[in-house]
């Protein structure tokens, strides 16, 4: 039996590459969002971080920023604290 999906899925059979690429759409679908929704975050976090600076204040608030890994770290383990971080850097730039 020859294989020849339009995607390279690395699949053995025509079945096995269909599930792939149906999945693969679903994924495309989801990355879609989540990047949408961080998008969304990093113009939510401007608006605070812009009305701190402009009372007087500074970029960043440490105390916060833990609250937000202890968010991520409860809820998706280790690897959630390297994404908060990440979300974060994109949120306020590097510190
Ligand atoms: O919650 C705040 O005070 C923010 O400024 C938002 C935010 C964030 O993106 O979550 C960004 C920078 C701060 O250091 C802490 C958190």
């Amino acid at each position: 039996m020859t294989v020849t999906p339009v995607t390279d899925t690395g699949a053995r059979t025509d079945e096995a590459a269909h599930v792939i690429n149906g999945a693969r759409e679903r994924i495309d679908a989801l990355d879609d969002r989540i990047i949408g929704l961080i998008q969304e975050r990093m113009a939510v976090s401007a608006v605070i971080q812009e009305a701190r600076i402009t009372s007087g204040g500074r970029r960043v608030n440490l105390s916060r920023e833990m609250e937000v890994l202890g968010h991520y770290r409860d809820a998706l383990g280790k690897p959630g604290t390297a994404l908060a971080m990440t979300l974060l850097e994109l949120c306020r730039g590097r510190i």
